[in-house]
């Protein structure tokens, strides 16, 4: 391509782009990024200024951060054992505070590094701070598809929010600042919860009344039974994925989720690639979509 066609190509994107910038200034976009996107530094750079992009043309993004790889791997360091149900840690009072420690403390500490370096000003925040969120321990769960003959399983410390107050959200959005959430919250009791980060992410959304939820993962979008990307979900084509047991482990609450935020008034969430280049741009800005789109019909 010679390089005067090139330069047009970039205006044509700018301007492709035009009308999302206008339609969502001043909207919140929640984007949840898994621990298994987090692990090539590139992609992450590359996360980092689609954040600080998405808030130079006027969105307010807030970030959610997961961490269940790197919390899998402090645990075996010290020698703690740890399993899951349903895509959820079970949470004992120590996995608890290593999973403080690494998620508040280390990852939440990169990613504002990170979008630092990208010239945003980021905040790294937990549901603890400003009173966020309060958590409740969630219910007994039934291990797997086709446990309901087993006995349920008390999941410990693993929290769910049961308020979100989004004012330390705004301020710091109001204040040019893009907030970092680790998902971990403190319930009425001033205990620590442990909560899944995409339960968090969506919570949040639904509170912001968010135009966007992105979750960030390691797979291209959710898979039917034979592999094959499905573009296009609904609640109700979820339902029945599940029954299929086509979902298992961590994409059991991701698409719950999704689910709960589109209910609750979310435009639409989508489930991306974070190891992508930009993704998350391609997929909002253009018409070169990735990923699955969930929305309420
Ligand atoms: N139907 C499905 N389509 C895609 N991924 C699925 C599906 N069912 C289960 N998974 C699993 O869900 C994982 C994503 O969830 P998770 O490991 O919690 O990621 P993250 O750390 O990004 O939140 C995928 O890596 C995949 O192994
Ligand atoms: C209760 C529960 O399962 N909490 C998660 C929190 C981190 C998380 O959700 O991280 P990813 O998004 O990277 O999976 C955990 O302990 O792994």
């Amino acid at each position: 391509m010679s390089e005067d066609r090139q330069m047009l190509a970039k205006a044509e994107t700018l301007i492709e782009a035009l009308p999302y910038f206008q339609r969502y200034a001043g909207r919140s976009f929640v984007v949840k990024y898994g621990g298994h996107a987090m692990g090539n530094p590139e992609a992450a750079q590359d996360f980092a200024e689609d954040i600080v992009l998405l808030k130079a043309v006027g969105i307010n993004p807030v970030v959610v951060h997961g961490g269940g790889p790197q919390i899998g791997a402090m645990l075996e360091r010290l020698g703690v054992e740890t399993s899951f149900v349903d895509g959820l840690r079970v949470t004992d009072k120590r996995t608890a505070e290593v999973a403080e420690m690494v998620l508040s403390g280390s990852i939440n500490k990169e990613l504002v590094g990170w979008i630092a370096q990208a010239g945003g000003k980021a905040i790294g925040i937990s549901g603890k701070d400003g009173g966020l969120v309060t958590a409740r321990k969630v219910a007994r769960r039934s291990r797997g598809v086709g446990g309901g003959n087993a006995e349920p399983v008390d999941l410990g410390f693993v929290g769910e929010p049961a308020t979100v107050d989004t004012a330390i959200l705004e301020t710091a959005s109001r204040a040019g600042m893009i907030p970092v959430v680790a998902p971990i919250g403190a319930g009425e009791d001033g205990a620590t919860y442990n909560i899944n980060a995409d339960t968090m992410a969506g919570a949040l959304a639904a509170a912001l009344g968010a135009a966007r939820l992105f979750l960030l993962t390691d797979v291209a979008g959710v898979l039917n039974g034979e592999g094959e990307l499905l573009t296009d979900l609904t609640p109700v084509d979820i339902a029945r994925l599940e029954t299929e047991g086509a979902i298992t482990g961590g994409m059991i609450p991701k698409l719950q989720t999704c689910v709960d935020a589109v209910e609750a008034g979310c435009e639409a969430a989508v489930i991306l690639d974070g190891r992508v280049p930009h993704a998350m741009l391609l997929e909002f800005f253009t018409s070169r979509g990735a990923g699955t789109l969930v929305s309420a019909s």
